[in-house]
């Protein structure tokens, strides 16, 4: 169990989708719900985090992060500029330690919002956080202590793997591919079941069929030691039902969908820390 005893109090601003995540992988790793603070404007999410999680939640940001050492920006990127800025005068008394898990805001606007010289680590979870199965992607900047990063590198722990990049650009690519990937699964997933029912199968069938697949080969790509490659050449019999199904998809340019299709995720990062200057 990863208590966090010598770990500092932990306050998100923003109690949405991700950071529910975030803090069911905390909590199922042994956090003390009573060190987690949420602010969180919506009271219909302050009741169900409330039910669900028994953290301590504030309506107002200033009030939740006076809580909280370390603060994790879990709002939209289109309001973290006035949320910082909101919080600024505290950041300057207080120094925390800023984790932002906010898709394309950079650390260096981060720092211009907040006004304050204190430790910034640009994070970029996903949604299996829930799970304790997500994995995140982590930038700090070079003013953060090493205390610092592996404070913050144990709280994304808890919510699964975390991988550390050296340049922060490539946090657009981080989350194209595994921020925003479990959508494409769950596009996959959905996909798979609605072509069950066309050609047949009963719905529930059909879509037990697909996520039980999804399942199992996830769990193949991480167990196994094998590559995607490889496993994918054991399921595909020489001129059987898989090579019909695998050139299907490459005449139909499989490989170039997915690639147009992360660049595009990528792009849109880029664009979103443009947009909210
Ligand atoms: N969803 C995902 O899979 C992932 C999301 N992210 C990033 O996480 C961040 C949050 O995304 P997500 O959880 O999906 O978004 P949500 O909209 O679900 O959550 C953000 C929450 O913050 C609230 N909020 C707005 N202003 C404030 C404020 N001043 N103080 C406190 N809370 C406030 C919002 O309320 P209201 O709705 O009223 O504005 C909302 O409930 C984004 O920056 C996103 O890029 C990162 C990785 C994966
Ligand atoms: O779609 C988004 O912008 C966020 C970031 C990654 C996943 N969800």
């Amino acid at each position: 169990m990863t208590e966090l005893p010598a770990a500092p109090d932990v306050t998100f601003i923003g109690g949405g989708n991700m950071a529910r995540s975030l803090i069911g992988g905390l909590l199922a790793g042994g956090a003390s719900a009573a060190r987690i603070h949420v602010a969180e404007p919506v009271e219909a999410l302050r009741t169900a985090l409330a039910k669900d999680f028994n953290v301590d939640l504030h309506a107002d940001a200033m009030s939740a992060a006076a809580c909280g050492r370390v603060w994790v920006m879990a709002v939209k990127p289109q309001v973290m500029k006035i949320v910082c800025e909101s919080l600024s005068t505290l950041a300057i008394a207080q120094r925390p330690l800023v984790i932002s898990i906010a898709a394309g805001i950079t650390t260096n606007q981060i720092a211009r919002w907040l006004g304050a010289r204190t430790a910034i680590v640009r994070s970029m979870p996903n949604t299996p956080a829930l799970l304790g199965a997500g994995i995140t992607g982590l930038y700090a900047t070079p003013e953060t202590s090493a205390e610092d990063r592996s404070v913050a590198d144990r709280l994304l722990r808890a919510a699964g793997t975390t991988v550390w990049v050296e340049e922060e650009s490539l946090m657009d690519a981080v989350t194209a591919v595994s921020g925003s990937g479990p959508a494409y699964v769950f596009l996959l997933a959905q996909s798979l079941m609605e072509a069950g029912v066309k050609e047949g199968l009963d719905p529930t069938q059909a879509e037990a069929l697909a996520n039980q697949t999804l399942l199992g080969a996830a769990r193949m790509l991480t167990e196994s030691g094998e590559t995607a490659e490889v496993l994918r050449q054991r399921v595909t019999s020489p001129n059987g039902t898989t090579q019909a199904a695998i050139e299907s998809f490459q005449a139909d340019q499989f490989e170039a969908i997915v690639a147009r299709a992360v660049h595009a995720a990528r792009v849109r990062g880029a664009e979103l820390s443009a947009a909210n200057e």
